[in-house]
């Protein structure tokens, strides 16, 4: 791995926006996720015969030039997360000369291997992983990084701060990047609706002092009674194990899902109308119980699965889809290892995991808002000392990942670096358009070899 330029870009000076300071007070929804790790993500773009006189005098300027114009419409991705004295919560802060951190490298990795589907080392995707820097004063909201494969392609990989964007805004704000550059006209640098960003936040009604009240779980969890600690914006450590994993990614077909549906309903043909049997829930349930099997282990093992949720628009008022920040909450349950391992597991994970969309559905999504962090920081307590197999679910087949061509196709590949750090499964709309799903793992490698075998058993 060779490091060209560690960089900051800057939103377009030609812009009077960019020239004025900036600051957005962050949201409850926002502060749920302050202290907890990036989600890291990366895109292969295949470019046959690519050389480095290429990528220096065609790609990388195309992408640095594109990237300061998306920033004009995106500029809290230019600041940095801050919390100054005289406020009560943290707030995002653009002041003008801020920019984005980027790094320049170039990899000797192997393309075809890291951007298919086989089976790899987690750790060899690090190197291409941008590392989002955060300090007790400051957090960057974003960091990227652009490496050159020669004569095979390049990967562009970001890292997000998830009190600053959720995946939404993350992969909205990619699809802006490649949307500016592949129409390479600095002049007319601007977005259709759809990929414009919106940075109001009173469009989001905080349902009644939720923000201070998640400020305090977050104070309490730290039990340190010093101002610097509490008001340090330094994230968690990672607790996970990416040393000892390997990743895959499987794909579950239209015709799949066919199956999985089927499977459930010939259980319960009179009552199979009252489950909510979505793309969604057949994969997860599917997922979770192979993973589940994988491990295999004493059924009296405690599982916790759980998903998240984007709220926008589910609220009331509804919040535009293309609101900018976080905006998802959690929800999830708590089951035995024995309730998938047996016969009719992937029955009871569909189940379950319709019931929690419903519920959803049902009663809303700010039900039980007030002590939605408190229960993910004790799950977090509990994954960290292995006393509990955790399977969430990182990303979505709603955000059209594979739309973000940059000028030279479509991404190859897109995965999720981060499910190596928080035993989640990634999800992803199927390259092809098909309606399929991509599914991104990371196991430790005898359970991926289960997880195989399992997961082909069944199609
Ligand atoms: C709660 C959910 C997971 C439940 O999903 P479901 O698919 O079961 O339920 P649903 O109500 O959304 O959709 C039910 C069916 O209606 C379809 N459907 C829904 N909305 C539609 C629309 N506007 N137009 C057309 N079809 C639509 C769905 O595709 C699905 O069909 P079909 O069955 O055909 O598919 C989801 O609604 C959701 O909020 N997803 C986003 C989660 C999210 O944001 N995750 C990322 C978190 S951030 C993160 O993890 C970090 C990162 O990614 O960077």
């Amino acid at each position: 791995m060779k490091v060209f330029e560690s960089t900051r870009v800057t939103p377009s000076p030609n812009s009077p926006i960019a020239s004025a300071d900036l600051s957005l007070p962050l949201t409850f929804f926002d502060l749920f996720w302050l202290k907890l790790p990036p989600v890291e993500r990366l895109f292969f773009y295949r470019l046959n015969d690519l050389s480095l006189p290429r990528f220096n005098s065609e790609i990388l300027p195309k992408l640095k030039q594109s990237l300061s114009l998306t920033l004009f419409h995106f500029l809290p991705l230019a600041g940095n997360l801050k919390w100054p004295s005289n406020s009560p919560k943290p707030i995002i802060s653009y002041t003008p000369g801020d920019g984005v951190p980027l790094t320049v490298a170039q990899s000797d990795a192997d393309f075809d291997l890291l951007s298919g589907n086989g089976v790899y080392e987690a750790v060899e995707l690090h190197p291409l992983t941008p590392v989002l820097i955060t300090s007790d004063d400051s957090a960057s909201t974003i960091a990227l990084q652009i490496t050159l494969f020669p004569n095979t392609g390049f990967c562009v990989g970001i890292v997000a701060h998830h009190a600053v964007l959720d995946g939404k805004t993350t992969t909205m704000f990619i699809k802006s990047w490649a949307y500016i550059c592949k129409q390479g006209n600095p002049e007319n640098s601007s977005l259709p609706p759809e990929l414009t960003p919106v940075l109001d936040r009173s469009v989001l009604r905080d349902p009644g002092g939720v923000d201070m009240l998640y400020l305090k779980t977050w104070f309490d969890s730290m039990g340190s009674d010093s101002d610097t600690d509490k008001k340090s914006l330094k994230i968690l450590p990672n607790k996970g194990e990416a040393e000892s994993l390997v990743r895959a990614t499987v794909e579950i077909t239209r015709e799949d899902l066919k199956k999985l549906r089927e499977r459930v309903l010939s259980k319960v043909p009179d009552t199979g109308k009252d489950l909510h049997l979505s793309t969604f829930v057949l994969t997860y349930a599917y997922i979770a119980t192979c993973i589940v099997r994988s491990r295999g282990g004493n059924g009296d093992r405690d599982v916790a699965f759980g998903f998240a949720i984007d709220c926008r628009p589910r609220l009331d008022p509804p919040v535009p889809g293309n609101y900018f920040g976080s905006c998802n909450t959690m929800t999830g349950e708590f089951a035995k290892a024995r309730d998938f391992l047996d016969e009719n597991g992937f029955f009871f994970g569909a189940q379950k995991v319709s019931d929690l969309v419903k519920q959803v559905k049902e009663k809303g999504v700010l039900e039980g808002i007030e002590t939605k962090l408190s229960l993910v920081l004790n799950i977090g307590v509990e994954f960290a000392t292995k006393s509990l197999q955790l399977i969430t679910v990182a990303g979505s087949p709603g955000f059209g990942v594979y739309c973000s061509d940059f000028g030279w196709g479509k991404p190859v590949k897109v995965v999720v670096v981060s499910i190596d750090k928080n035993g989640a499964v990634s999800l992803a709309e199927s390259r092809d358009g098909s309606r399929g799903v991509e599914v991104g793992l990371a196991l430790k490698i005898h359970e991926m070899e289960k997880f195989s075998s399992l997961f082909l058993a069944e199609f």
